[in-house]
């Protein structure tokens, strides 16, 4: 049996044949003498299994015991009591509210240990469950640095309103995937979702398209025609690359923006649309107004929910869950062998300023599951140079070897996390501590959950 953490908090006389009994067991034990000493551990470390070993005999500690079973996150507790504790409403409650289950005092090992391992299992399921939630919330866009996490707190609040949002950002940086979600998190999630990208279309006919067009409205419209905003209706209009559409279709846009109905090339009467607009351009539209590029009223109109969409140079702590992301879907697709990057191939991406963004990365990527001749993949695979070894001082050095060795292990042992901390020489739970502190997914699991 591979080896578990375990906290086991002693606030009773167990003995320590009781905690040999479980290490032999295989329970990675790690004893706490008092509840400060277990809040302290519990927020350095995460135990899957905690473990409470209480007498009767202890001074009331009810509100402390309280506090430090409250703060434990993703652990599933096991208390062997004293019979008479039971009496207490207050310890009671705690059982009932917070454990797994219990055994009174003196616990037989092999009980204990079963009892352990149930309440493991349930934790494991917990977690993964929790963990596809967290995936589910996360728009489908991969990063857990702080930049993500406030983009999707800022979709969570915009989804909810009804106004329009306007999304900034580089090209390629997953503005359209920011706009999917706020149209999935929106009351609009049934209906539509009408991505347009404003720059690709002919500006003969990006007026038709966008507002349809009657039979015989101009040569060639043999048929009527409904445009790219109808067929919206219910859900939501994305218009990417706001900044390139035409001024007169800017003042039909305002117009729709104001009054809710279109009116098709040719038409006399105009139709009522419900349809959300989302607008997204990589120039500053406040620019693009100065110059007279842009209307003034119309940016005011779509500038009510404004988000910004940061550049992946700016969130380089999401580079290696991104590119290993994109490595699993690549590999995946291509059905080769590839299933990792050496060491110096991830020194290079994050050595990499990244001017064309996810986009960029995803490419590259791609790229290199199609060119790597070996397992793993290198830094010319990625059409890199490996980085000259100026890393800008030793604790910035010393951070990136750790994450690199951290995810090419990982990614060579299939994410197993025993051999993972076997092969580099940590605890599982120091493991465990080191994915968290960079942002390293668990499990292969994890990432195939995040596919769209
Ligand atoms: N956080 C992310 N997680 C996973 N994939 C992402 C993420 N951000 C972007 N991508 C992927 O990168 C590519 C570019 O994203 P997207 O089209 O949303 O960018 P954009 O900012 O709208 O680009 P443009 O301005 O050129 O239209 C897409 O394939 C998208 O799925």
């Amino acid at each position: 049996m591979s080896s578990r953490s375990l906290l086991c908090v002693n606030l009773g006389s167990a003995t320590s044949s009781l905690i040999g009994a479980l290490s032999r067991a295989g329970w990675e034990v790690v004893e706490a003498g008092d509840l400060a000493e277990a809040a302290r551990l519990q927020a350095h470390l995460s135990f899957t299994v905690s473990l409470l070993l209480i007498d009767a005999g202890r001074p009331a500690l009810d509100a402390e015991l309280d506090a430090c079973v409250r703060a434990s996150r993703g652990t599933e507790w096991v208390a062997v009591c004293d019979g008479r504790l039971l009496d207490s409403p207050v310890f009671r409650d705690l059982l009932l509210s917070f454990f797994f289950c219990y055994l009174p005092a003196p616990a037989d090992p092999q009980a204990l240990d079963l009892l352990l391992r149930h309440a493991y299992q349930l934790a494991l399921l917990r977690r993964q469950h929790g963990r596809k939630e967290l995936l589910g919330e996360s728009e489908g866009m991969v990063g857990q640095g702080p930049a993500m996490q406030r983009l999707r707190e800022q979709i969570r609040k915009v989804a909810s309103n009804g106004a329009p949002v306007l999304i900034g950002g580089e090209s390629g940086s997953g503005k359209e995937l920011a706009a999917q979600g706020i149209h999935r998190r929106s009351r609009r999630a049934a209906g539509p979702f009408i991505a347009v990208n404003c720059g690709a279309i002919s500006p003969l006919l990006i007026h038709s398209e966008l507002f349809g067009h009657e039979r015989g409205a101009f040569t060639g419209a043999s048929s009527q025609h409904s445009g790219l905003i109808e067929a919206a209706h219910g859900g939501t209009i994305f218009l990417d690359e706001i900044g390139d559409l035409p001024l007169e279709l800017q003042t039909s846009l305002l117009r729709f923006l104001q009054e809710k109905t279109i009116t098709r090339v040719g038409a006399v009467r105009s139709i009522a649309v419900d349809a959300r607009v989302v607008a997204a351009s990589h120039v500053d539209l406040a620019e693009a107004v100065a110059k007279g590029r842009f209307r003034e009223d119309l940016y005011y109109r779509l500038n009510v929910l404004p988000i910004e969409v940061p550049p992946l140079r700016d969130r380089m702590e999401d580079v290696p869950m991104l590119a290993e992301y994109f490595l699993r879907g690549c590999a995946h697709e291509a059905g080769t062998r590839v299933d990792g990057f050496r060491r110096q191939a991830m020194a290079a991406l994050l050595a990499h300023d990244w001017p064309g963004n996810v986009r960029e990365l995803h490419n590259r990527v791609r790229r290199a599951v199609v060119m790597a001749d070996q397992r793993l993949i290198g830094a010319a695979d990625l059409g890199l140079a490996p980085p000259e070894r100026a890393w800008g001082g030793l604790d910035a050095a010393r951070t990136a070897a750790e994450r690199d060795a951290i995810s090419v292990t990982l990614s060579r042992v299939g994410r197993n996390i025993t051999i993972a901390a076997r092969e580099l020489g940590v605890s599982r739970m120091t493991l465990y501590r080191l994915m968290d502190k960079h942002h390293i997914v668990e499990s292969r699991d994890a990432r195939e959950s995040l596919s769209p």
